[in-house]
């Protein structure tokens, strides 16, 4: 049985294909666009919405049955548009499991972009630098993740399985593109990019900071950056078939010791990211570019 909302089947849950397709329906009908490439934009990481053309802008309140956004710094808004020739939609505001949303209604944009068409997703977040040799401003494109809901059983997949979506058990262990990751390394490079790692993220639920000792667990369990999201929108993609791609900016240094001077601070996160925005944006057209091109997305 589904604890979310207690139907023992698939069918008219809210996560259900067929609720999932007329809310799709909606857009569809609105937009001539039919994207390839779907963009998550992290806490401060909107710059992406500047390089689209000839776009059509949803606010979330205004889609019927899509949730809002509440966090500092989201817009809230679903956007369809072209990244050179390559359509994309942009979800600008994420859905978070600290602000109260169950797992699936945190996923939902990722169900919708795969109705619209979708078939390469790349994700972006701010994220706590764990490993000591991360300096604040630095990139870090995810080779791996620690999903810690998970562990203690808050999977987005949870409850009945719609096969229409995907099985029921899925595996994780290729959950990054191993090709999309290459060509990321390819445009950081052709770019002369600084700054720019390869790890491992952990994602905790938040919305409080870790403490001192979970930094130095999550550092022993071998992350690199910690952060509250991305991780339940990857399970949700592969789940559907999505291929996945993210990286992280890291915002701040976490504190690993007792009298660290490092502080977790939402605001200055929000700064780092208007700090690094040029890098950014230069660095998503690119990799889009590329992943086209070479036929990838
Ligand atoms: O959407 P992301 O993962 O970038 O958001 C991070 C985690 C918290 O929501 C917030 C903390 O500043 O940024
Ligand atoms: N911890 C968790 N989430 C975050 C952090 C952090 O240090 N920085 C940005 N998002």
């Amino acid at each position: 049985m589904c604890d979310n909302c207690g139907r023992n089947s698939a069918e008219n849950h809210p996560f259900s294909y067929e609720n999932v397709e007329k809310l799709t329906k909606y857009l569809k009908e609105r937009v001539s666009i039919v994207p390839q490439i779907g963009i998550i934009c992290g806490t401060g990481l909107g710059v992406v919405t500047k390089l689209l053309t000839d776009s059509t802008i949803f606010d979330y309140k205004d889609i019927p049955d899509f949730p809002v956004s509440t966090v500092p710094g989201h817009h809230g808004r679903l956007l369809f548009g072209r990244i050179g020739s390559t359509p994309v939609v942009v979800v600008q505001g994420r859905f978070y499991f600290y602000e109260g949303n169950p797992l699936w209604k945190c996923t939902l944009p990722v169900r919708v972009m795969k109705l619209l068409g979708v078939s390469t997703l790349i994700l972006s977040n701010a994220a706590g630098g764990i490993n000591s040799s991360y300096s604040v401003g630095d990139i870090m494109l995810v080779r791996d993740h620690i999903n810690f809901p998970t562990f203690g059983g808050n999977n987005p997949l949870r409850g009945p399985n719609d096969d229409k979506f995907g099985p029921r058990f899925g595996a994780m262990n290729d959950a990054y593109d191993r090709r999309i990751l290459v060509e990321a390394k390819g445009v950081v490079k052709s770019l002369g990019m600084s700054g720019v790692q390869e790890g491992v993220y952990a994602c905790i639920g938040g919305p409080s900071f870790e403490t001192v000792a979970e930094l130095r667990a999550l550092r022993d369990l071998g992350a690199d950056a910690v952060g509250m999201s991305t991780v339940h929108e990857v399970v949700v993609a592969r789940h559907c078939g999505l291929k996945c791609f993210a990286f992280c900016l890291i915002t701040n240094k976490c504190p690993m010791e007792y009298d660290s001077k490092e502080k977790q601070d939402h605001e200055e996160h929000l700064m780092v990211g208007k700090q690094r925005e040029d890098d950014l944006k230069n660095f998503v057209e690119k990799l889009v570019l590329r992943l086209t091109e070479g036929n990838l997305a």
